[in-house]
């Protein structure tokens, strides 16, 4: 997507061909600012401190670590170390996985002196995919939104999202903004209600500055607001991204997404996902068996902002002595999903709706 004119991707190759190149989120919405990450400890360190973040964008720079190692060390040992490095950086995002088991299958076969090569070869595909899927999702998602629209004859139709699922959090279009940008970007009126997504804002700092670039109508509300917002009929339906959907679709994301999912439910409001398919995994099928990431208390007592004079600050905004806990993501139960919006189209959020999109995942028999 366009910032200031010139089209971005979160990550992608430097000119000198020496480094990866990603936007530092951390700066964000205050300060636009690039960093090279030259080793895969840089990379790893970028996912783990969530410079960049998302799950696919998480899945991608896993990619790209792969080719920062193979570049030091093409040894068995190197590659083997980099994918056990890479894949403790953050639990519950099952693209991380996803891609580096790809990387290693890919590479592991191969000559050392063919690795290198190979593993950029690799993280262009994972990132060219991640795009060409993500465009996709938002044509499926964009029928639902038409459909909205149609019944409102014209008036703008208001959408609830939760955390950042847009381009930020991907390699291009986001997948619950993709719709949502294709049906601005074609004329349908459409206003977004922001969730600021508390601790770490990613909703009211990069949601928000997405949003503003590219001239959707939205407006940053606190986490709590949704309920009241559904029960007086100002959401027409909401579209979160996923950290991890269960094959029985059972979705994990972000810390407060569920309360919405339940909020949805108590007032007929459609509760959408929209995921890439390597966010899908088929080895579990119940939610409640997801990893979920305890990061540090430090997120929920202090704030980062920006003061008057311009200057970047964080702030503690709880008594000293009160310990805080900070579960980052939740399961939202498959029954309370309307729809899983992925690049093959809608799917009901159950075994069997998941399994007629992705045939290719039955199991012998079934
Ligand atoms: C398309 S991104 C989907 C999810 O990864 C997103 O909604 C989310 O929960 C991100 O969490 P984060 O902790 O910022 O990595």
């Amino acid at each position: 997507m366009k910032v200031n004119g010139t089209h971005y991707r979160p990550i992608w190759q430097a000119k000198d061909g020496e480094a990866v190149e990603i936007i530092d989120q951390t700066k964000l919405p205050h300060a636009f600012e690039t960093l090279r990450l030259t080793s895969m400890q840089d990379a790893a360190h970028a996912i783990k401190a969530m410079l960049v973040r998302g799950a696919p964008l998480i899945g991608a720079t896993a990619a790209w670590g792969l080719w920062l190692a193979m570049r030091e060390d093409a040894s068995d040992g190197n590659l083997e170390s980099a994918y056990t490095m890479l894949m403790a950086t953050r639990p519950t995002a099952v693209n991380l996985r996803w891609a580096l088991d790809a990387g290693r299958a890919k590479l592991a076969p191969l000559a050392p002196d063919a690795r290198v090569e190979a593993a950029k070869t690799f993280a262009e595909q994972v990132c060219d995919e991640d795009a060409e899927l993500n465009h996709a999702i938002g044509r499926h998602g964009l029928e639902i939104i038409r459909a909205i629209a149609a019944k409102k004859s014209g008036e703008t139709v208001n959408i609830l999202t939760h955390c950042n699922a847009g381009w930020l959090a991907t390699v291009d279009w986001g997948t619950a903004t993709s719709p949502i940008y294709q049906a601005h970007d074609e004329g349908i009126p459409v206003h977004v209600w922001v969730d600021e997504t508390r601790p770490r804002n990613q909703g009211a700092f990069l949601t928000a500055w997405e949003l503003n670039n590219h001239g959707v109508p939205h407006t940053v509300i606190v986490d709590n607001a949704g309920g009241h917002l559904m029960q007086h009929g100002k959401v027409d339906m909401v579209i979160t991204g996923t950290d991890r959907v269960t094959a029985n679709g059972d979705v994990a994301n972000k810390i407060g997404t569920y309360l919405k999912a339940l909020a949805a439910s108590d007032n007929g409001v459609p509760f959408y996902v929209a995921l890439p398919s390597p966010t899908i995994d088929w080895t579990l099928d119940d939610g409640m068996r997801i990893e979920i990431e305890e990061r540090s208390g430090e997120e929920v007592t202090r704030i980062p902002g920006r003061l008057d004079d311009g200057t970047l600050a964080s702030v503690t905004i709880t008594p000293k002595g009160s310990p805080a806990g900070n579960p980052a993501f939740d399961v939202t139960p498959a029954r309370l999903v309307t729809g899983l919006i992925t690049e093959r189209g809608v799917s009901a959020a159950t075994p069997a709706g998941l399994l007629s999109l992705f045939p290719e995942h039955r199991a012998a028999g079934e």
